[in-house]
This record gives structure tokens, sequence and C-alpha cells, in this order.
């Protein structure tokens, strides 16, 4: 595993997103795995900054989303469809159709699970952004006795909900369930490039990059692949010395 400690998150931001830029130009195909939640939001802004900067193009990359609300439509400001395009999307040129997400309102929630995970056994994520949650989960994974390998509906935790309700007008209108991506697809990915920044992450970093391989802590699964590249700030990072 690569750990990299910042002092600045400017300068996390800038390093995540030229990792990005620096795969898109080595491959202008490449399949990227992206996150939500509000520890990418300047990681997109450098994105989209860099990407105009040094002039690289999205035409041809592909995407996948880890997670998605149940319930919530893509117009729903507090959808992860709406996030992506807000944040990320409508400011590229990647084509609209090259964009992935798990649908939360689809009528049949498992066949679209299904064909989530026949899209992601055919296109490989050459790399997936990943946060972390104060729990240990990655996507929507939250931890439990077994945890599913392929895309998947989950019932969230209270503490997930009420950590995910600052988005939300109050805690009422956190959906109780959501569409991630299994920890098996996940770990598929060629790289994963895990970020976490803040001290109430400081002791979950250190339980999921050294404590034990289990999977009452998602985020630990990551201790076994091969190519993990994680960015903390210092105060994510504070327990890792
Ligand atoms: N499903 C998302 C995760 O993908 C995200 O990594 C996590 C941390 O969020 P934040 O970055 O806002 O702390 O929360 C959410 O539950």
């Amino acid at each position: 595993m690569e750990i990299h400690i910042f002092d600045d998150n400017a300068q996390l931001d800038t390093f995540a997103a030229q990792y990005f830029i620096d795969t898109v130009t080595r491959k202008p195909d490449a399949v990227l795995g992206l996150a939500t939640g509000s520890t990418p939001i300047g990681i997109y802004g450098k994105l989209i900054k860099l990407s105009k900067e040094q002039n690289v193009s999205f035409r041809d990359v592909t995407t996948f989303n880890l997670d998605e609300y149940v319930g919530l439509t893509k117009d729903d400001e507090q959808s992860y469809a709406y996030y992506m395009n807000h944040h990320l999307f409508s400011h590229i040129d990647i084509p609209q159709q090259m964009t992935h997400l798990p649908n939360g309102r689809s009528a049949d929630l498992e066949a679209d699970c299904k064909a989530y995970d026949r899209m992601l056994e055919e296109q490989r994520i050459d790399v997936q952004l990943l946060g972390l949650g104060h729990n240990g989960h990655i996507g929507f994974n939250e931890p439990a006795p077994e945890l599913s390998g392929g895309t998947h509906v989950v019932n969230l935790e209270e503490a997930t909900r009420e950590a995910n309700a600052r988005f939300f007008s109050s805690l009422d209108e956190v959906p109780k369930q959501a569409v991630t991506m299994g920890v098996g697809s996940i770990l598929k990915a060629r790289a994963i490039m895990l970020v976490v920044r803040g001290a109430d992450k400081a002791a979950i970093v250190k339980r999921a990059l050294t404590g034990p391989i289990t999977t009452e802590c998602p985020a630990s699964l990551l201790q076994t692949h091969p190519r993990v590249i994680v960015l903390l700030d210092r105060e994510a990072g504070r327990m890792m010395n």
C-alpha cells in the first residue's frame, strides 16, 4: 500500500486529480470508478481545472459510480446522479451515455444490479476512487458478518444515515436503502485510490489499513489488493505514524 499524507488539502486534491489525468492521458478510453460524498468534491474541481489546462479530453472515457440511494430521481439534488453532473460531468467533455450509476429508481432493482455487474465484467475499472465511512464502509458496503461481491441493495445503518443527513434538510429525508457496487467489484479494479480527510476518521483509517482484515470493517479488505494508493490529510493520518 502506498500511503501519502498531505499537510494541505489542496495538495491532496491536485495529486489525486493529476493521477486521474495521467491515467486518461496514458489510456484515453480508460474506465474510471467514481465516488461521491464530501471527500471527492475538491478532487473533481481540480480535475476540471487541470484537464482544461492540460487539454485532456474525456470523450472516450467510461465511468462507473459506486452507489446511489434507492428512491431518488436523477433530478433530485440529493441523488448521486445529480451530484456527479453538478460536480464533474457537466464540466468536462464526457458523453452522458459513457457515465454509469446504479439506478435507485429501477422498477426491478435486482435486474438492474445484475445489469450493472455485467457491464463491470465487460469493462474492468482502471482506477477506483473511494472515500471511507466512519464505520469502515466503502461505497455503501456496511460492516456485516458477510459481504456481497456484486452490486446489491443495502439497508443503511442509522449512523450512516445520520452522517449523510447533512446533505438533506432532515434525517427523515435520508433514504433507508441504497444500491452499491459490491466489494468484489471494487477489488477487481486495477488500482484503487482511497481518500480520507479529517480527525474524526483517524481511528477508522488506522483500523482499516493496519487492523485485522474483516468484513466488519469493509475497507480492511483493501489490504488484500496489490495496488492501493491512500491519500490522507494530516488529521486523518495522525494515527498512522
Ligand atoms: N456512500 C458514501 C461513501 O461512498 C462515502 O465514501 C462515505 C464518506 O462520505 P464523506 O466523504 O462525505 O465523509 O459516505 C457515503 O456514505
